[in-house]
Formats: C-alpha cells, structure tokens, sequence
C-alpha cells in the first residue's frame, strides 16, 4: 500500500484529482465525510487528509512513503525528504511587504512579521539587513497597519489582501508552487510505484 499525505484545504482537491487522472483513484475520498482517511486496496494506495504545513513531517518521518508540499513549508522546514516534481499548482510568491509610502531606515532593526521566520531570516542575511522577527500565525497582514513590524514576508496569490490592506510588495523573494515529496526510504521500497506515479503526473504538468 502506497500511503500518500494530501493537503486539506486549496490545495487538496487539485492534486487528489491530479493523483486520480494518473491512475490512483480512490472515490471514497470525495465522499463528504470528516473522515481522515481512504484506503483503495485495488489501487494499491492509501490516502490522508493533513494540515498543509504537516505533510512534510508525515513525508520525513515515513507515517506517509509520499506527500505534497508547498515550496514554502520545504524552504522553512527544510525536512529531509526527496522533492520529485514540481506539480504547477498551488502557484504564489513569497514577498515583502510594506504600506505606502515605506521607507527603509537603516539606522534602525527592521521589524519583520513573518509567519516564515526562516525564509525572512535567510533573505534578510543574504541582503545584510538586521531585522527583528515577529513571529505570527496567520492575518500577518494587520502587524503594520498596527504598528506591531515595518514590514511583512507572506505569500501573496491575487494581491488582493495586500491591496484590501493598503499594502504593496515592495521585494519578490522566491516563487512557491506545489512539490511532490518522497521519504527517502520509502522511496527504496516502492520505487517501481512512486516512479509511475510520478511520470504519470509529469505528463499531465506536461500537459496542462
Ligand atoms: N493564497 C495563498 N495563501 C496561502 N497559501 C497558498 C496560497 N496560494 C497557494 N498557496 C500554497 O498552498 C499551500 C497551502 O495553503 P493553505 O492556505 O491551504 O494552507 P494554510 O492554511 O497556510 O496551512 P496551515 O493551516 O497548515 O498553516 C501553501 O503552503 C502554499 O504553498
Ligand atoms: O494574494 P492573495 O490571493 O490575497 O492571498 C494571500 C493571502 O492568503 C494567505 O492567507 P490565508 O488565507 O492562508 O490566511 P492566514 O491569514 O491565516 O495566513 C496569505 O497568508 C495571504 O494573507
């Protein structure tokens, strides 16, 4: 059995539909249920809901043989596992953002809201900017509008939350799209498996 860790939420749908066009179906997954988990003993593959942010630990430590991941939780995380395809979904930037009129005083430590302290922490380095992070969880977006940092590292789709909140990037710092994740030892296991899995959704990125 193939344990495959899916994203619930944006993401899951999209992928699960990509898994299934290349032939690992499992349809008691859209059934509309809170259960958590889908076995398709025929197919071979056993499927999981997690939290976006969780598949690479369930990928790392080999509760699931496979997973996908946004680049963003591999470039925080950094788990040790094998990135295999680039699925072109889930596509975003990480940025930086800032109010109108925003300008930097480099006398000062710049203050960073982040919900990816890493990623923050590693652009900064690489450009030489003393920052202070300000680790938050979510609606990052408020943290300068209250005053709270000078400016924020979040992913922006659309744009619209920065615009609806009087912000603009000001700084692109790496595109995010989904990646398919293996466990490495997993991987040994079930290469045959995973390796047809994988073509079979290289054709359709191919494809789309
Ligand atoms: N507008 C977006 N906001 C956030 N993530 C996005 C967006 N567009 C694409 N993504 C990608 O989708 C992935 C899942 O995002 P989603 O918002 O569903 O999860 P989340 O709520 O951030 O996850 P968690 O609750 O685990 O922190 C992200 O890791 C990112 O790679
Ligand atoms: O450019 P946009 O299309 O507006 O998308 C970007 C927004 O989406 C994400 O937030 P999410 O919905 O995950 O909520 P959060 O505040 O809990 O992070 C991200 O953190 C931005 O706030």
């Amino acid at each position: 059995m193939l344990n495959i860790a899916l994203p619930k939420g944006r993401l899951g749908e999209k992928v699960y539909a990509m898994f299934a066009k290349a032939g690992f179906e499992c349809p008691a997954l859209m059934e509309n249920s809170r259960k958590l988990i889908f076995d398709n003993e025929e197919a071979g593959v056993r499927y999981f809901w997690v939290k976006p942010s969780d598949v690479a630990i369930y990928v790392e430590r080999g509760a699931a043989d496979i997973g996908v991941a946004g680049k963003d939780i591999l470039l925080e995380y950094r788990p040790d596992v094998y990135e295999l395809l680039d699925l072109n979904v889930g596509k975003c930037r990480m940025a930086v953002a800032a109010p109108a009129g925003f300008q930097d005083d480099m006398n000062r430590t710049l203050r960073v809201a982040t919900k990816f302290s890493r990623i923050a922490r590693d652009y900064y380095t690489s450009v030489g900017r003393d920052i202070d992070i300000i680790h938050l969880n979510g609606s990052i977006e408020i943290a300068p509008i209250l005053g709270l940092s000078d400016v924020i590292v979040d992913i922006v789709e659309t744009g619209t939350t920065l615009r609806e909140n009087n912000l603009s990037v000001i700084e692109e710092i790496v595109p995010i799209s989904a990646r398919l994740i293996a466990n490495k030892s997993g991987f040994k296991f079930r290469t045959e498996q995973i390796e047809r899995l994988t073509e079979g959704l290289r054709k359709e990125v191919q494809e789309a």
